[in-house]
């Protein structure tokens, strides 16, 4: 579940009231998602021939991991995508025109924003064509995002990963597998040393899951959760989304029909170069450890009575002992053109 924080009926509705989207008739807590908490919203706005009309809205409540410095970024780049074509929910501005509020809470001040509901589904057990399709629509958000003005540091790079792994401490990693100890330390004296700085960069969403993209049949319906979002390499990205996307959720079977697809449509929107394409099983790697250290560390620092399950950190273990052998590595890049 992701609700961290309760609010009242009469306190969601004054939320609401600051926003010219009609008048509350119902929020509901959504189950899904781990890092902020979210409501479906439901209100009823009179139309231009006078008669109600429902709208649909989803409230976030940012939490923990989410920088209020960085809302401008994350919420003008929502806009900003949708205004260029991609498939991306807008930011509700409020009455004053401020895409985000600060709300007091118990545990003082949060965030909050009314972003656009979409419509589709997240997908569980993706096709080859569903693939293709997360694929394209990743490459577009790459080039619709090129002449966004703003930049963000990515504050889950290397550095972060080398940070949190050590949080977690050899003991800590030991007590998830015996071999999570070894595997961190090799892979992070790699990744330090090898890690290119020289290929394309530019907005990425670098948390692209398929639980942060709707679809309805084949067809992307929207690209949610840009709160990672960051400036980096277009084709770390693309090992994110491919780590994400080609495996059984525990990290035990690669699909090499989801790979193909999903290169194959990246490509068909913005070839990747060779030299991307040969980064790519080192990227891969990289964004393996990336969800390793945060599952990680959250799996050793998540209290026992918290209203939220952590995620499985040996689902990327396993990603990562996959990418990690030569003989893998040459072939899933298989199928991607230059
Ligand atoms: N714009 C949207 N339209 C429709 N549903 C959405 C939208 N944004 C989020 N959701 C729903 O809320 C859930 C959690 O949202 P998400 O942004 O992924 O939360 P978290 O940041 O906690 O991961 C999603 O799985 C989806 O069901
Ligand atoms: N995709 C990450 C978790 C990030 O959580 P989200 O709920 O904000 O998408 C993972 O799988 O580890």
């Amino acid at each position: 579940m992701a609700v961290y924080t309760r609010l009242g009926a009469e306190e969601m509705a004054g939320i609401i009231a600051a926003f010219d989207v009609g008048t509350l008739t119902s929020a509901k807590g959504i189950a899904e998602g781990v890092s902020n908490s979210n409501w479906l919203i439901e209100t009823e706005q009179d139309g231009p021939d006078g008669q109600k009309r429902p709208r649909r809205f989803i409230l976030t409540m940012f939490e923990s991991r989410t920088e209020i410095a960085d809302l401008p970024f994350f919420l003008d780049l929502l806009d900003h995508l949708a205004e260029h074509g991609a498939p991306v929910a807008r930011t509700m501005h409020d009455c004053e025109g401020a895409s985000h509020r600060l709300h007091r809470t118990p545990d003082g001040d949060k965030a909050l924003a009314l972003i656009e509901f979409l419509p589709g589904v997240s997908v569980s057990e993706p096709t080859p064509e569903q693939a293709r399709a997360v694929g394209g629509a990743l490459a577009q958000i790459h080039l619709a995002a090129a002449n966004f003005p703003a930049s963000r540091a990515n504050s889950l790079a290397l550095p972060a990963w080398q940070q949190l792994l050590a949080d977690c401490g050899r003991e800590g990693l030991e007590s998830i597998h015996p071999e999570l100890g070894r595997i961190v330390e090799r892979e992070l004296a790699l990744l330090a040393a090898r890690w290119p700085a020289d290929l394309p960069r530019g907005v990425i969403h670098a948390d692209l899951f398929p639980d942060n993209v709707l679809m309805l049949g084949d067809k992307v319906t929207g690209l949610i959760d840009f709160y990672f979002a960051c400036t980096d390499l277009f084709a770390y990205d693309v090992a994110v989304t491919h780590a994400a996307w080609c495996f059984s959720s525990d990290g035990a079977r690669f699909d090499p029909a989801l790979s193909t697809a999903l290169l194959e449509g990246y490509c068909a929107v913005r070839p990747l170069s060779k030299a991307e394409q040969a980064a790519l099983p080192l990227l891969a790697r990289g964004a393996a450890v990336r969800f390793l250290a945060t599952r990680a560390y959250d799996w050793l620092n998540t209290p026992a009575d918290a209203l939220v399950t952590p995620k499985d950190p040996m689902a990327f273990a396993r990603r990562l002992e996959f990418y990690a052998n030569p003989e893998n590595a040459r072939t899933f890049v298989d199928g991607v053109s230059a």
